[in-house]
């Protein structure tokens, strides 16, 4: 199975092209959704989180204040590298079973969409990797839009990540969404297209010379 790993800065599409390629019969693993769950209520890295930062990053009923917590993290670095480390391996743990488990059931290729690719390590199970990247202030703007948040707050969260170069620098390719979303699309498509005909020749038997 060809596994593509999809990063890039907040704002930048890869929500948007993840989920194209969902359209298109690939496999995809949110690492948003795989933190979601090894952080959920009762979980030990749940229990690690409020020894760690205190209980005021819980609700009543036990499940993560997220909003508290990433007002926390997004500004103050050392916070944040606090949680990666607490939250990063079982999310790498969690991407890698769900890993194995669509190798085992037969799919050519999954995608995984992770902000933190890098930082937690899913690079090293990936064949190939697409950055998605944007103008900072296009990117704030969609944020804003997204998420509902204030500028300073958008502001925060993308001062909290890496620099453009970060990612662009360790991609094999670069999805620059700066345009619309049809130019989006059609960049996508043809990303598809070249992923499908690397999984085609990884299966094709070795018999030619
Ligand atoms: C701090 C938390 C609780 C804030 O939750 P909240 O629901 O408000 O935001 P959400 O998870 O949707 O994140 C919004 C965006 O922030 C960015 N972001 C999230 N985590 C990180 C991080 N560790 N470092 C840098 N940017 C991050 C991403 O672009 C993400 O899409 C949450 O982001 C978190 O638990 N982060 C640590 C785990 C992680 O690295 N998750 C990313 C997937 S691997
Ligand atoms: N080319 C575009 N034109 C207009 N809106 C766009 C475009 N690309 C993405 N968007 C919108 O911008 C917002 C951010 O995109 P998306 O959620 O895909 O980003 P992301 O890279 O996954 O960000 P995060 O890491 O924060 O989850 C979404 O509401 C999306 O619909």
């Amino acid at each position: 199975m060809v596994i593509l790993g999809l990063t890039g800065p907040t704002g930048a599409g890869k929500g948007f092209v993840s989920q194209r390629l969902a359209e298109k019969g690939f496999a995809v693993v949110d690492a948003d959704r795989v933190a979601h769950d090894v952080m959920a209520a009762g979980t030990p890295c749940v229990a690690a989180i409020a020894q760690a930062f205190g209980p005021d990053v819980l609700r009543p009923d036990g499940s993560l204040n997220r909003r508290a917590l990433g007002a926390l993290v997004f500004s103050d670095p050392e916070k944040l590298r606090q949680l990666n480390a607490l939250s990063h391996p079982p999310i790498l743990a969690q991407i890698k079973a769900e890993l194995d488990a669509l190798t085992a059931a037969g799919y050519p290729v999954a995608v995984v969409d992770a902000p933190t690719l890098f930082e937690c390590g899913v690079d090293r199970l990936c064949d190939r990797i697409t950055a998605v990247t944007a103008e900072k202030g296009t990117r704030l703007a969609r944020i804003m839009a997204r998420d509902g948040l204030d500028e300073s707050r958008a502001r925060q969260r993308i001062a909290a990540q890496p620099d453009t170069p970060f990612y662009t620098t360790r991609a094999d390719d670069i999805l620059e969404n700066n345009g619309n979303i049809a130019a989006l699309r059609a960049a996508v498509d043809e990303l598809a297209e070249r992923l499908l005909t690397q999984a085609r020749a990884e299966e094709r038997p070795c018999t030619e010379k």
